[in-house]
């Protein structure tokens, strides 16, 4: 799916705007606090529902408006057109639509559109905490996998239950006791880490690969942990941590503690790696995800490039945006300066937008 024209309606700094992207890449220049995150911002709310820059959906209502309003037409692989609508105000629930039907659940609508984000804040992905990475491989299984979505659902319902259950323990064991919660967090468990564990298999050839490219002078080495001992049956790690679990309040083991491990050279890759080699590392795992994303469903997916500038250099900017677009990956890139990005003169169907005073103008 590509985005073939956005707008926007009292969004941040924007009270009313349109973009006619390209559908390959749209560079969008323009001073500090012109709008440029602000607008990759909206195509965010497209993909996630949510802002990649706060929590609160009013700081992103226009001041002194009601509601924001991101309308957007796409184009899947096979030419069908998508009409859709995302609006919020403030105390309100989302109002979504596409084709002009009305959805309940965010999800329906965030699944139609696989977007990933890199801004100068990704290194979290690999020096952040394990949810970080969670959060990274579940969106890769997400768009993937249909059923994945449910499971996850599924999963977080047993283990609040669990937990709750465990809070109480000392009040009343009985329900806990009974086994009913732990049998169906096991079921759930092994079948998100047997996603997981394929998912993350095809995923490491890919990653390796594209470092060669990256980090050539660097080992870096990715390992999945299920989140609980590789060796023993999870209902056994149940059993020998129940009376900590107990204690705590909460389940400490299960594929909500899982992560990606990374090692650079054998070492924690924030002791070997400058900023600027962190963030290569995460392009690189973003764009092997973009990669197996493109071979495993053969759709097109779009990719958010926030501040490009900061901290790469014009080489690796160049071998970062030519591998999205060999991916046939629809990319935004936004940069304060054009120069910082002479290297896109070389594309042929690429736009160049610039945004000052509230307006995007194409050049
Ligand atoms: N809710 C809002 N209503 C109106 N204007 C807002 C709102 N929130 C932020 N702004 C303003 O919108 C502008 C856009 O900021 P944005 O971060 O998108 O700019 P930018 O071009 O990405 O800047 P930089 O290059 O510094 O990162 C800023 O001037 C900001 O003060």
């Amino acid at each position: 799916m590509i985005l073939d024209k956005v707008q926007l309606t009292q969004f941040r700094n924007f009270d009313s705007v349109q973009l006619l992207p390209s559908p390959t890449l749209s560079i969008i220049t323009g001073k500090n606090g012109s709008g440029k995150s602000s607008l990759l911002e909206a195509l965010h709310y497209l993909g996630y529902g949510r802002s990649f820059r706060t929590s609160k959906h009013q700081s992103v209502v226009q001041h002194n408006c009601d509601a924001f309003t991101i309308f957007a037409n796409c184009i899947s692989e096979g030419d069908k057109q998508y009409k859709i609508g995302l609006s919020r105000g403030h105390g309100e629930q989302f109002k979504c639509s596409v084709n002009g039907e009305h959805f309940k659940r965010l999800t329906d609508l965030v699944s139609l559109l696989p977007i990933q984000l890199f801004t100068p804040q990704s290194t979290d992905l690999v020096i952040g905490s394990p949810s970080e990475r969670r959060r990274f491989c579940d969106w890769g299984l997400f768009h993937v996998e249909q059923s994945y979505a449910d499971l996850i659902k599924q999963f977080t319902k047993v283990l609040r239950h669990r937990n709750a259950l465990l809070k109480d323990y000392n009040r009343d064991s009985r329900e806990f006791d009974a086994g009913y919660w732990d049998q169906q967090f096991i079921v759930l468990s092994e079948r998100i880490d047997a996603l997981r564990l394929e998912y993350v298999n095809k995923l490491i050839p890919i990653f390796k690969e594209t470092c060669l490219q990256f980090l050539p002078e660097f080992l870096v080495e990715i390992s999945y942990y299920r989140g609980w001992d590789k060796d023993t049956e999870l209902s056994e790690v149940l059993r020998r941590k129940h009376s900590y679990d107990q204690k705590v309040g909460y389940t400490s083991a299960g594929p909500h503690k899982a992560d990606l491990r990374f090692k650079v050279d054998k070492n924690q890759a924030q002791e070997v790696l400058s900023r600027g080699q962190l963030r290569m590392a995460v392009a690189a795992l973003q764009l092997a995800q973009t990669k197996l994303f493109t071979l495993e469903t053969n759709r097109h997916s779009i990719f958010l490039l926030d501040d490009i500038g900061a901290e790469l250099d014009a080489d690796k900017r160049e071998r970062f945006i030519d591998g999205l677009i060999e991916t046939q990956t629809q990319v935004f890139v936004t940069a304060i300066e054009q120069e910082q990005l002479e290297f896109v003169n070389k594309y042929k169907d690429k736009k160049m937008f610039h945004v000052e005073h509230g307006s995007v103008n194409e050049e």
